[in-house]
């Protein structure tokens, strides 16, 4: 394999990226942004992997989720902390009903950048660009918004470095204090069969947190009571961006993709012979990639060996996003060929890329097929004796109509009241704490 360099990527075929029509102005970016500090440090993405080494081992499970796409327009701190509210419940959920630890890794603090199925975008007879997230081209459907601007790529990169300090604040400042189980509930979550088991659970762990606090077990003590670790990923698609934050770490000598925690490869760009494949192979991060149907047993090997070559467990994570109606036909030749080489990957379920349908005009997910696709992943997992380690989801903490169903039955005509995703549809605040508790439940089974 030839030698890798953080721009090597640079010499092989790309897909998914912008045409910007001033060159000039793009270095002018990419050197400005080789100078700013890093988002994250390479000890964290070391921390993380030895947590992924632990989902790998059937130790733990992974909770990755947050919006398809970050927004400048949604850029708001109660935003971020709704997101974080919900993700906190959903692993308390998981891990006093479910009995594992969950890694908490946000789609946060960088994702911007989104691959399309098509290149341009017609409406009422007008063809345009496709918008191709915040990083790279504004949403309005007009053509001066639509041309690619680099300049966007240091304000993502701004935006992430406040959402990163805010998520870090939240993380050890108080609020995943696990005596504020009761306060990670969000106020328009209105009374419901999730809320009410919601509460129970945490009048569960207001008894035991009262029970360890007579053994002398409190936050004041315990670090894990009154903090949390939180990590960030996001889709390394754009690759200049992501170059630019491509760093040598003084302490190994090795590189690392400084612009987050935990980067992954789409499903629309995980060629062999690709420029993402090639990035991806050289940084040191955790890393991802997405498994579609058209994912061939054979070259998810071929990604093994070019992207975890000493069979690290904990660098790569496999996330399985073929549908509800796919994924028990298509995923047990991926574990067999998986298992058959003995390579250590974190199995993780996307039920929601597979699952996208169109209604009422708009782009939107049942949340049934969703569970349906969790369900059958368990269960494909349960049938090859692997361990099923973990979901990727497309949520918020805000009160959206983007997904149909759930228990407060969001119908094809209520998604135009609160449809506000700038790519795909997300699960809301109830629908997500409703998929934590079948994971719970799955869990606990598995446990006993
Ligand atoms: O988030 C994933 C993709 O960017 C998204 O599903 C593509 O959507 P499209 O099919 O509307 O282009
Ligand atoms: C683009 C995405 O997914 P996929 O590559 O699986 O289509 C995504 O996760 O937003
Ligand atoms: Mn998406």
């Amino acid at each position: 394999m030839s030698t890798w360099s953080r721009s090597s990527w640079r010499e092989k075929p790309i897909k998914q990226q912008p045409t910007y029509p001033d060159t000039a102005v793009l270095e002018q970016i990419e050197s400005q942004l080789r100078n700013y500090p890093p988002l994250v440090f390479a000890g964290e993405a070391r921390t993380l992997k030895k947590n992924l080494a632990d989902v790998c081992e059937g130790k733990a499970f992974l909770l990755q989720g947050g919006d398809c796409a970050e927004s400048f327009s949604e850029f708001h701190a109660h935003n971020i902390r709704d997101t974080f509210k919900v993700m906190m419940q959903m692993a308390v959920v998981m891990t006093f009903a479910g009995g594992v630890p969950v890694v908490k890794v946000g789609r946060l603090g960088g994702q911007f950048a989104k691959p399309r199925s098509s290149d341009t975008e017609t409406v009422e007879g007008i063809t345009l660009p496709s918008y191709r997230g915040d990083i790279i081209n504004g949403v309005d459907f007009n053509e001066a918004a639509r041309v690619p601007d680099p300049h966007r790529m240091v304000q993502a990169y701004n935006q992430s470095a406040a959402t990163l300090n805010l998520l870090r604040a939240f993380a050890s400042g108080g609020l995943a204090d696990l005596h504020q189980v009761h306060a990670w509930n969000l106020g328009f979550v209105g009374q419901n069969e999730m809320t009410k088991k919601y509460d129970d659970l945490s009048r569960q762990i207001d008894d035991s947190l009262r029970f360890m606090a007579a053994c002398g077990i409190t936050s004041d003590t315990y670090r894990t009571l009154r903090e949390t670790d939180f990590y960030t990923s996001h889709e390394a698609l754009l690759l200049n961006y992501e170059e630019a934050f491509t760093r040598q770490d003084s302490l190994t000598g090795e590189w690392y993709d400084v612009s987050s925690h935990m980067l992954w490869i789409g499903d629309r760009t995980r060629q062999l012979d690709g420029a993402h494949v090639e990035f991806m192979r050289g940084i040191k991060n955790p890393i991802g990639v997405k498994a579609g149907p058209s994912m061939d047993p054979e070259d998810l090997i071929r990604l093994c060996d070019i992207l975890n070559p000493d069979n690290e467990a904990g660098r790569l994570n496999v996330i399985v996003r073929m549908g509800a109606d796919k994924v028990a036909d298509g995923m047990p030749a991926l574990i067999r060929a998986i298992e058959r080489e003995g390579k250590k990957v974190v199995w993780s379920c996307d039920p929601m890329h597979g699952n996208t349908i169109t209604s009422n005009g708009y782009k939107t997910r049942p949340v049934d097929a969703v569970l349906k696709e969790m369900k059958q992943f368990f269960q494909v997992h349960k049938a090859e004796g692997t361990y099923a380690g973990g979901v990727h989801l497309e949520m918020t903490g805000k009160n959206v109509t983007e997904c149909l169903g759930g228990s407060f039955e969001i119908t094809s005509e209520n998604l135009k009241s609160r449809y506000h995703t700038h790519c795909d549809p997300r699960l809301n605040a109830d629908q997500s704490l409703e998929l934590a508790f079948l994971i719970a439940d799955t869990l606990k089974e598995a446990h006993r």
